[in-house]
């Protein structure tokens, strides 16, 4: 459904992305993991459409989504990091405004936008505006906003920032709900444990480039580490955090 090819992305000259090349396909959860700085987010720009690749190719259903960029979007949900949503719009005013731009009728998307704000908890606050909002209730109206359409592509980036435990379990159980109605799924994240609990696959960034692309239980079994997160550190983060933690201790002690 969603094939990424050859992309890359410089930025000034400086390679943010290199040659990365992956498919999504219906009713697969893809983990897309790297340290910061790695790349995520400018792969992510560059799929969603905000951003335009130095070379290489994105294709949804075949069909490069450069050509029809506004159809593309129509089967798109989005998930961004963060809020920059009109946050002087009630939830409410913010998920009818997203309908009527993703062209869903009146009656319909009334009941809808109603029905997805109960389901989230933000029945009650509904009418305030979004600037109002705990982290956690704008990252609810960001998901529901992204629902709003039924669309068969949805990328979750950091989804479960500010989410509480009730919050999170309840994402991660739409994951797989979403993924057993045929969604293609692409979920950026550095919460390992919840990645690897609910990923087909999980593509590792370093520095712009793909390390790898397997299944959770291949890439630990093949490295023979009993976590994800332990497969993450040995092929990403070769760095003594125990040491330096110290070290940052003993600086601010003045013992450095
Ligand atoms: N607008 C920009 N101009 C110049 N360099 C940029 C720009 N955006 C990103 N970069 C650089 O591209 C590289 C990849 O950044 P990117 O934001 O894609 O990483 P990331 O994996 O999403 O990081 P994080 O986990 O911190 O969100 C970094 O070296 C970053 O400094």
């Amino acid at each position: 459904m969603l094939e990424v090819q050859n992309l890359s992305k410089r930025y000034r000259g400086i390679p943010a992305v290199e040659d990365v090349s992956f498919r999504v396909r219906p009713g697969e959860i893809v983990g897309y993991l790297g340290p910061n700085g790695s790349g995520k987010s400018t792969t992510v720009k560059i799929i969603t459409g905000i951003l335009e690749p130095s070379s290489g190719h994105v294709l949804f259903e075949g069909r490069d989504i450069q050509e029809n960029l506004t159809g593309f979007r129509a089967a798109l949900g989005y998930v961004p990091e963060e809020a920059h949503v009109y946050t002087h719009l009630s939830g409410l005013e913010y998920l009818q405004l997203v309908g009527r731009l993703r062209g869903i009728e009146e009656r319909p998307l009334e009941e809808r936008a109603n029905r997805l704000l109960e389901l989230l908890w933000l029945r009650s606050s509904r009418h305030s505006p979004i600037s109002s909002y705990s982290k956690g209730m704008k990252q609810r109206v960001l998901l529901a906003a992204a629902l709003m359409h039924n669309p068969r592509l949805l990328i979750f980036d950091e989804p479960l920032s500010g989410l509480d435990v009730v919050s999170a379990r309840l994402f991660k159980d739409l994951l797989c709900e979403l993924a057993s109605e045929g969604k293609a799924i692409l979920y950026i994240s550095h919460v390992l444990e919840v990645v690897e609990q609910v990923c087909d696959r999980v593509i590792v960034l370093s520095q712009g480039k793909i390390l790898a692309d397997a299944a959770p239980s291949e890439l630990t079994s093949l490295m023979k580490l009993s976590t994800l997160e332990n497969v993450f550190a040995q092929l990403v983060q070769q760095q003594d955090t125990k040491a330096i933690a110290s070290e940052l201790v003993n600086t601010i002690r003045g013992n450095a």
